[in-house]
């Protein structure tokens, strides 16, 4: 059985890629070594099984190199250091990356099997030894809308993203709650009775909002009752560094020859753990919407066509719907006033799961 070493395995991304495991019996499959930079020597997981002892140091170059395949979900600080002094040391394993360092190396491919299996073959043949999974609002576009990218039918895309909380870690989740707990406390005994007038209770949150009592240690300003139009760094162009990486990323993971356009705004919103997204998508052809609707839904089994109508939209192509689930549903498809050409679609998904971790464990299948 090839060893397994798991780093970042109880952060947030790692603790979804275990339970994945877990689910998946992938554990019986390989021999793991579970490592920490903060844990050494402390009992490994239970689920990992009576053998597999306690956490090795995550910084111990000769621990790591013990190991036929790294996954790790730490972090790309975590990444910059250890990875390129693991390889300038001579360690020729497979390194499987959640964190966005190593994507757009030459020799690293972006992960997502359902979309770039062939691109993973060829590599593996090749002898690529470094996988990363993709950016979460790029993997999810591709599972929802891999049907017309794959049948090269997208001339190009427009997004507008609705982020959520999550993408930017744990920290992120709980500031966005306790910021949603103080707002409505700051109004519970006016929501308590129904007399009391509506703007009085809008005024109320909105001076609550901005006489700096909320937390804002992560997110800069306040998230709950409002929303933020950028994620991650600012680039000389004007583009944040998130909405860069959707052409980037796409056009890496698909190997495209002729570039795609991809383009649009990254907004965070106040949703726990799903990114939802809307397109506008200009095909290559005027293709009927059932023959779209085909495309997509026959395009891999996670992917669900929604009908673009209002109860059943309501119902499932929501956050509260889709948190906790691989299923990346696509909806609202519909022909735009633009012309026959012009097709809108909106799609959600668990950005912790096929966002960050599915990827991962599928290729460690690959692997073992
Ligand atoms: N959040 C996201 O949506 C996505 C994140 N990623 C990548 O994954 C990386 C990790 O993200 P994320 O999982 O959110 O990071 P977390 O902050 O949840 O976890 C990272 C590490 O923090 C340490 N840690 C310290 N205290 C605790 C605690 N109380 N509970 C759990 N872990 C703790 C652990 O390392 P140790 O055991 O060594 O102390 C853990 O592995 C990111 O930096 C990014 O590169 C990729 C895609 C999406
Ligand atoms: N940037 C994403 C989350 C993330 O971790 O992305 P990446 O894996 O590309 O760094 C978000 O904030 O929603």
């Amino acid at each position: 059985m090839k060893k397994v070493g798991f780093v970042g395995w109880r952060g947030m991304v790692g603790s979804v890629l275990m339970q994945r495991m877990i689910e998946e019996k992938d554990f019986s499959l390989i021999t793991p070594t579970f490592f920490s930079t903060s844990q050494t020597g402390q009992a490994a997981p239970p689920f990992a099984g009576p053998n597999a002892g306690t956490l090795e140091d995550a910084n111990n170059l000769d621990a790591l190199a013990a190991q036929d395949i790294i996954i790790t979900c730490q972090g790309g600080d975590y990444t910059s250091e250890i990875y390129p002094a693991l390889r300038a040391r001579g360690w020729n394993g497979y390194w499987i990356d959640a964190a966005s360092t190593l994507r757009m190396k030459d020799d690293a491919i972006i992960i997502l099997d359902p979309v770039n299996q062939k691109v993973i073959d060829d590599g593996l043949n090749k002898g690529i030894k470094t996988f990363a999974g993709g950016n979460c609002t790029v993997s999810l576009m591709l599972m929802a809308l891999g049907g017309l990218f794959t049948h090269d039918l997208v001339e190009w895309a427009a997004v507008s993203t609705y982020q959520a909380a999550s993408g930017g870690g744990a920290k992120h989740m709980r500031e966005l709650l306790n910021q949603m707990g103080i707002l409505e406390q700051s109004v519970a005994n006016e929501l308590a009775s129904p007399a009391s007038a509506i703007l009085d209770i809008e005024r109320k949150v909105t001076s609550t909002m901005r006489d700096g009592s909320l937390p804002v240690d992560n997110f800069g300003v306040p998230l709950a009752g409002s929303l933020i139009p950028w994620i991650d760094t600012q680039l000389d162009n004007g583009q944040s560094r998130e909405e860069w990486k959707g052409q980037a990323e796409t056009n890496k993971i698909l190997s495209t020859n002729q570039l795609i356009p991809i383009d649009g705004l990254c907004v965070r919103i106040g949703a726990l753990r799903c990114h939802s997204q809307s397109f506008t998508l200009k095909l290559k052809r005027d293709i009927p919407l059932t023959e779209v609707e085909t495309l997509l839904a026959s395009h891999n089994e996670w992917v669900k066509v929604i009908p673009n109508d209002r109860e059943i939209t309501m119902c499932e192509l929501t956050p509260a719907a889709v948190t906790g689930t691989l299923t990346t549903p696509v909806g609202r498809l519909r022909k735009l006033n633009m012309g026959p050409e012009y097709l809108s679609a909106f799609t959600v998904g668990d950005q912790l799961l096929w966002g960050a971790a599915e990827p991962l464990r599928r290729m460690l299948r690959i692997l073992i």
